[in-house]
């Protein structure tokens, strides 16, 4: 498989399983029900509430800089939790020790009990951990479906020689994955750019088809790391109702995001760290009335959408 990128790319997604046979990918005309085929084996758990992922004293280290401090925190089932706080507080070194990029010097993450720590990507993706990058990471020469397709569980393949010789449970399993990442496009909004090559797909609908290559793992958590930027007001509007959507589907969304409207308008609970520290953890309505999230972050002046302070 050919690992094309744009300019915008690292040569192959650190996320995906790029095994997947996605030579020649065509869009059916016949598409089953949407939910049918999203996510058939993702057990949708319905204990709203309880802690998903616990965070407990995770603490990074790069020389002597402490980027992440003794945080902790839950990612309860069924939220949209908002991760916020001023450049360099360590939202991203959050993801990514909890995402097996970076190793912690201290504290634990847990998924339902299990650690993740010491996992490897793929296994943290297994695990039920799905994330989209603040620089967007698509197979640039691959259309929107291919680059879902690959996204696609392991448990869709075939054996090499079942591939090679397109043998009847091949055929099937890659109907399944052309139906099923069909089905993610058309949940994300994107299905009428399906045989599209990525890097020709407007801004926003490349956004989208990460997270749907995201979703394509069925994930329980979905981290999205400023799946906003670079959008105007109106694309930031249809991406809150998005990411409610995902939530109303049984998914938990954990969301980094530094324009304060959408994460305000659009989380149930919001984390702020401030130079590596957990300084509140509340109700949005509670974190803009919060003291010292109002001195650390807030009381900054806002630009508004035209740039203008
Ligand atoms: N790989 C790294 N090596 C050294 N220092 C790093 C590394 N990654 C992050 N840092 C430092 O750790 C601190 C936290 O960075 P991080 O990117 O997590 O912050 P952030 O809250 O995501 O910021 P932003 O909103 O600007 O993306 C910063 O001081 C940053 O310079």
């Amino acid at each position: 498989m050919t690992d094309s990128t744009n300019d915008q790319t690292p040569p192959v997604p650190a996320d995906v399983d790029a095994d997947v046979d996605v030579d020649v990918v065509t869009v059916p005309d016949d598409l089953p029900d949407i939910a049918e085929v999203v996510a058939p084996d993702r057990e949708i758990s319905v204990a709203v509430g309880e802690p998903l992922v616990r965070l407990d004293e995770l603490t990074v280290e790069f020389g002597g800089l402490t980027a992440l401090d003794h945080v902790t925190f839950d990612i309860r089932r069924g939220e949209i939790l908002g991760l916020i706080g001023p450049n360099g507080a360590g939202k991203t070194t959050c993801f990514n020790a909890m995402t097996g990029v970076y190793k912690p010097s201290h504290g634990t993450v847990t998924m339902e009990g299990a650690s993740l720590l010491g996992k490897k990507k793929h296994a943290i993706t297994r695990a039920g951990v799905a994330r989209t990058f603040q620089n967007i990471r698509l197979f640039g020469e691959m259309t929107a479906l291919e680059n879902v397709v690959v996204g696609l569980d392991a448990r869709h393949r075939t054996s090499v020689p079942g591939a090679i010789f397109r043998t009847p449970r091949h055929l099937r399993e890659e109907r399944e994955s052309i139906d099923r990442g069909m089905a993610l496009l058309e949940f994300v909004g994107i299905a009428d750019k399906a045989t599209a090559p990525s890097r020709s797909l407007p801004y926003g609908y490349q956004r989208r088809l990460e997270i749907a290559r995201a979703l394509a793992t069925e994930p329980k958590l979905l981290c999205l790391d400023e799946p906003a930027a670079g959008f105007n007001p109106a694309e930031k509007q249809e991406l809150m109702q998005l990411i409610r959507t995902i939530r109303d589907d049984g998914y938990t969304v954990l969301l980094i995001e530094h324009d304060m409207k959408l994460v305000m308008g659009v989380t149930d609970r919001i984390v702020v760290l401030e130079f590596g520290r957990k300084i509140a953890d509340d109700v949005p309505v509670k974190i803009q009335q919060d003291p010292a999230v109002i001195a650390a972050y807030l009381g900054v002046e806002e630009e508004d959408d035209d740039g203008a302070a």
